[in-house]
C-alpha cells in the first residue's frame, strides 16, 4: 500500500483528498502546515508528497529545499493555482517531481499516485520508446535528425532546452537508436541531489567513508555500465564534482568515495541543461574544460511557443492518450480551443500541454473539447503578457525605455536571489543594495520568490 502525504493549510481540501485516496486503497496522511509536513517526512518515507505551494509558514520552494537538504527520497508534487504555473515550472528545477493545478481532480491524483509510487525521486518516467513524437516543426525535426545521426557514435551530447521541451525524451531516443540499447539507460536529475551527496550518487562510496555511509553504494556510472548515463540539470553540480566528472570522462574510470583504486567504466554520457552554460562558465560556476568535454555534440530543443505547428499535433496525441487512460472518447477540439492552444505561450512546454489536455479530457462531457475545460489563465492569455509574448516569438515589441529598464532590473533581482540560494540578505549584498530596498523591489515587481 503506497503512503501519500498531503500538505495543505486548507483542512477541507486535505481531508477530501485523503478520503478519496483511502477509498482507492492508499494510505494517506495530512499536514496542515509546512512544518507539520516536514516533521512527518522526517519520521517516515512517503511514496508521494502533494504539497500546496502557498502555506502560511513555508512556501513550496522552502519545502523542496528542506526535502533536498535532508535527502528525503519521496517525490514532491506541488499543488498550485494556474496563475502560478510559471512558479511551478521553476520549482521543477528545484527538485519538484511534477505540479498539479487546482481544482484538483480525484482521477488525476489517483493516477499520479499510482504512477509515482513506483518511481524513485531522481529518475523520471518514459512511457515507451514508441511514444516519441517527431512533431511537425522543421527546427524540431532537424534536432531529431541530428539526434539520429549522433546516436550510433560514442560522442557526448549536450541537450539544451527549457523545462518540459523533451530533453530526457531525446536522450532516451538517442540511447534507443544506439548500439548500447540492450544495456541500461540511467537518468539522474542533478538538481534533485543534495550537493554534498552528488559525488556518492555519481561514483558510489565505500562503507564508512563518511558519516552516513552505512553500506557500500554503487554509483550511477556503474549502474549505467555498457549503456547510457543521462545527467539532467548538469549545471547544478558543484565545482568539486565537476572536476571528478571531467576526470571520469577523460580517463573512462571512476573512483568510489573512500577508495583510491579507479575502476574502468564504459558509459556514454548525455547531459542536459536549461541554463546558459557559457554564461555559467563566464560567471565562474561551471568549468570550461568540462563544458567542452560534454559538448562534443549539441542539440537545442526549441520551446513549444516557437513551434506553433507542433502545439496541435502534440495536443491531439495527448488527447488520444488521455482518452485511453481515462476511458473517454473525446473526438477533437473546438475551433476556439485550437486558437487558444496556439495563442498561449506554454512556459512548461510539452509537459504543461500534456497536463492541460489530460485535465480537459477529464472535464469534457461533450464530443469535442470546449474552452470551458481549459484553465482560465490559458483562455484569457495574452491580455497580461503581450509584450513578453511578442518578444518570445521574435517579433518586434516596442517597449518604452522605462519599461525596458524596469524589466532588466526585475530580471537581475530574480537572478541574484536564485544565485544566492534564495537567501535575500546575501542577494541584497551582491546587488549592493540594502535588504529593505530589495524587499521593496520584490513587492514593486511582484516577484514571486
Ligand atoms: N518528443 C516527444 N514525444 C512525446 N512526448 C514528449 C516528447 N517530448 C516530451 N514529451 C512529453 O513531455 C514530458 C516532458 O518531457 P521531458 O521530461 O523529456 O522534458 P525535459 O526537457 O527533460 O524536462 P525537465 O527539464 O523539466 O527535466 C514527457 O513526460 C512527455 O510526456
Amino acid at each position: 500500500m503506497a503512503g501519500i502525504l498531503i500538505i495543505d493549510d486548507d483542512t477541507f481540501i486535505c481531508k477530501t483528498i485523503q478520503k478519496q485516496l483511502v477509498n482507492k486503497g492508499f494510505q494517506a496522511d495530512v499536514a496542515f502546515s509546512g512544518n507539520a509536513g516536514i516533521k512527518l517526512l522526517k519520521e517516515r518515507r512517503y511514496d508521494l508528497v502533494l504539497c500546496d505551494f502557498r502555506l502560511p509558514d513555508k512556501d513550496g520552494l522552502e519545502i523542496l529545499h528542506e526535502v533536498k537538504r535532508m535527502n528525503i527520497q519521496s517525490p514532491v508534487v506541488i499543488i498550485t493555482a494556474y496563475a502560478d504555473v510559471r512558479m511551478a515550472v521553476k520549482l521543477m528545477k528545484h527538485g519538484a517531481r511534477d505540479y498539479m493545478t487546482k481544482p484538483l481532480q480525484q482521477e488525476e491524483i489517483v493516477s499520479l499516485a499510482q504512477k509515482l509510487s513506483t518511481q524513485s525521486r531522481k529518475t523520471k518516467d518514459f512511457e515507451s520508446p514508441g511514444d516519441f513524437l517527431m512533431g511537425e516543426t522543421p527546427a524540431f525535426k532537424q534536432s531529431v535528425k541530428y539526434a539520429s545521426k549522433v546516436a550510433p557514435t560514442n560522442m557526448s551530447v549536450l541537450i539544451e532546452g527549457e523545462t518540459g521541451t523533451g530533453k530526457e525524451y531525446v536522450a532516451r531516443f538517442i540511447h534507443d537508436k544506439s548500439n548500447r540499447n540492450n544495456k541500461p539507460f540511467v537518468a539522474v536529475d542533478c538538481g534533485a541531489i543534495p550537493k554534498e551527496l552528488a559525488g556518492s550518487e555519481l561514483f558510489g562510496h565505500v562503507k564508512g567513508s563518511f558519516t552516513g555511509a552505512l553500506e557500500n553504494k554503487t554509483g550511477v556510472f556503474q549502474q549505467a555500465n555498457g549503456g547510457t548515463l543521462f545527467l539532467d540539470e548538469i549545471g547544478n553540480l558543484s565545482y568539486e564534482v565537476q572536476i571528478q566528472l571531467l576526470r571520469s570522462l577523460q580517463e573512462r574510470t571512476i573512483t568510489r568515495i573512500g577508495e583510491n583504486k579507479p575502476q574502468k567504466v564504459d558509459v556514454r554520457v548525455i547531459t542536459a541543461t536549461n541554463e546558459n552554460l557559457v554564461r555559467e562558465v563566464a560567471d565562474g560556476h561551471f568549468r570550461e574544460d568540462l563544458l567542452h568535454r560534454i559538448n562534443e555534440f549539441k542539440i537545442v530543443l526549441p520551446p513549444l511557443r516557437q513551434r506553433p505547428e507542433d502545439i496541435l499535433f502534440f495536443a491531439n496525441h495527448f488527447r488520444k492518450m488521455a482518452n485511453q487512460e481515462l476511458n473517454a472518447d473525446v473526438k477533437g477540439f473546438s475551433d476556439e480551443v485550437n486558437e487558444i492552444l496556439i495563442r498561449y505561450e506554454w512556459p512548461g512546454n510539452i509537459r504543461e500541454l500534456k497536463n492541460v489536455i489530460k485535465r480537459a479530457v477529464l472535464l469534457c462531457s461533450e464530443a469535442v473539447l470546449s474552452a470551458e475545460t481549459l484553465p482560465e489563465e490559458i483562455v484569457q492569455f495574452p491580455e497580461k503578457t503581450v509584450a513578453r509574448d511578442s518578444e518570445h516569438r521574435g517579433t518586434k515589441a516596442f517597449v518604452s525605455l522605462k519599461n525596458a529598464a524596469s524589466g532588466a532590473e526585475k530580471e537581475l533581482i530574480i537572478r541574484a536571489i536564485e544565485e544566492a540560494g534564495y537567501n535575500k540578505s546575501k542577494a541584497a549584498r551582491n546587488l549592493q543594495i540594502d535588504r529593505k530596498t530589495l524587499y521593496n523591489k520584490i513587492k514593486q515587481y511582484g516577484i514571486d520568490i
